[in-house]
């Protein structure tokens, strides 16, 4: 089959190697947090300090780590490849923008942006954000960070769902396949038809469901994929 139109999901694995920590495992974001403490908006509401501060944390976090090998070859590819690509990424970090790459999106949100819960702008943001910061829009004290929290509506489905149904190999690179809607992508693609690919450091909840799946650290594997 010869591919044209490509769909990549990248999770928490490809920014390992840049440092910056993953969900689950050794060291893994959700060691020191219980989810429902800070990716809910149950939580939001019942302890704003605490969920402002767990993403003012990572947000400053940014500011220490850069792209890696596998984010610059995604960055490449997206440049030259002349059929259809789109980059869907669960991760909140800006490591792939940095790395120069267009055609992508951010499914559960970005740390370096705050959401006005009373006028819906979307206002980049680079420092801390304190619970009551203002909209530099409509004024309201109503910013939280720009998020997808647990039992939210991911971004950009329809979008997701236009490029799954007309893409020919769909890639899933670092991701471990626990949260939907995200884990099932894979299975809408085989649906439409496309070649299935995974590169992981390990195998993922989902890797029985690949035509190939890849074992290895992003940084390497990716590279050479793309080669
Ligand atoms: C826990 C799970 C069971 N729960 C869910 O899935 C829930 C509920 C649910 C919905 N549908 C279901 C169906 C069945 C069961 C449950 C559900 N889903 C939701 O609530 C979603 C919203 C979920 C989004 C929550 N927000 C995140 N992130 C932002 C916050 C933040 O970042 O702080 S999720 C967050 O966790 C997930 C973490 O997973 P990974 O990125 O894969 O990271 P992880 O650490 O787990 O794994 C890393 C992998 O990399 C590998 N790796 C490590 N190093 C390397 C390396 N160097 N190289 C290569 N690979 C490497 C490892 O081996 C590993 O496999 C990511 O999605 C990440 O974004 N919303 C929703 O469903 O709304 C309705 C809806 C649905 C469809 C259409 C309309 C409405």
């Amino acid at each position: 089959m010869t591919v044209r139109n490509i769909v990549i999901l990248t999770g928490a694995g490809i920014s390992a190697e840049s440092g910056v920590a993953t969900f689950r495992g050794p060291g893994g974001l959700w060691e020191g947090h219980r989810v429902e403490d800070v990716c809910t908006p149950e939580a939001l509401a019942r302890d704003p300090e605490t969920v402002h501060r767990f993403y003012d944390l990572r947000r400053e976090a940014l500011a220490g780590v850069e792209p890696n090998a596998a984010h610059h070859a995604l960055a490449r590819l997206d440049r030259e490849w002349p059929g259809e690509l789109l980059i869907v990424t669960q991760n909140v970090d800006d490591l792939h923008e940095r790395a120069g790459a267009a055609r992508m999106l951010h499914m559960h949100g970005e740390l370096l942006s705050a959401l006005c819960t009373g006028c819906g702008a979307r206002n980049e943001w680079r420092g801390p954000l304190p619970p009551g910061s203002e909209c530099p829009r409509c004024g309201a004290a109503a910013l939280r960070p720009d998020i997808v929290f647990f039992g939210e509506i991911p971004r950009k489905m329809e979008r997701i769902e236009a490029a799954l149904s007309g893409c020919d190999l769909f890639v899933s690179i670092g991701t471990s396949g626990a949260v939907y809607p995200a884990a099932g992508f894979v299975q809408l693609a085989r649906h439409y038809g496309a070649e299935t690919l995974e590169l992981n450091l390990e195998a993922s909840e989902g890797s029985l469901l690949f035509d190939d799946s890849r074992m290895g650290p992003a940084g390497t594997l990716v590279p050479a994929w793309v080669e």
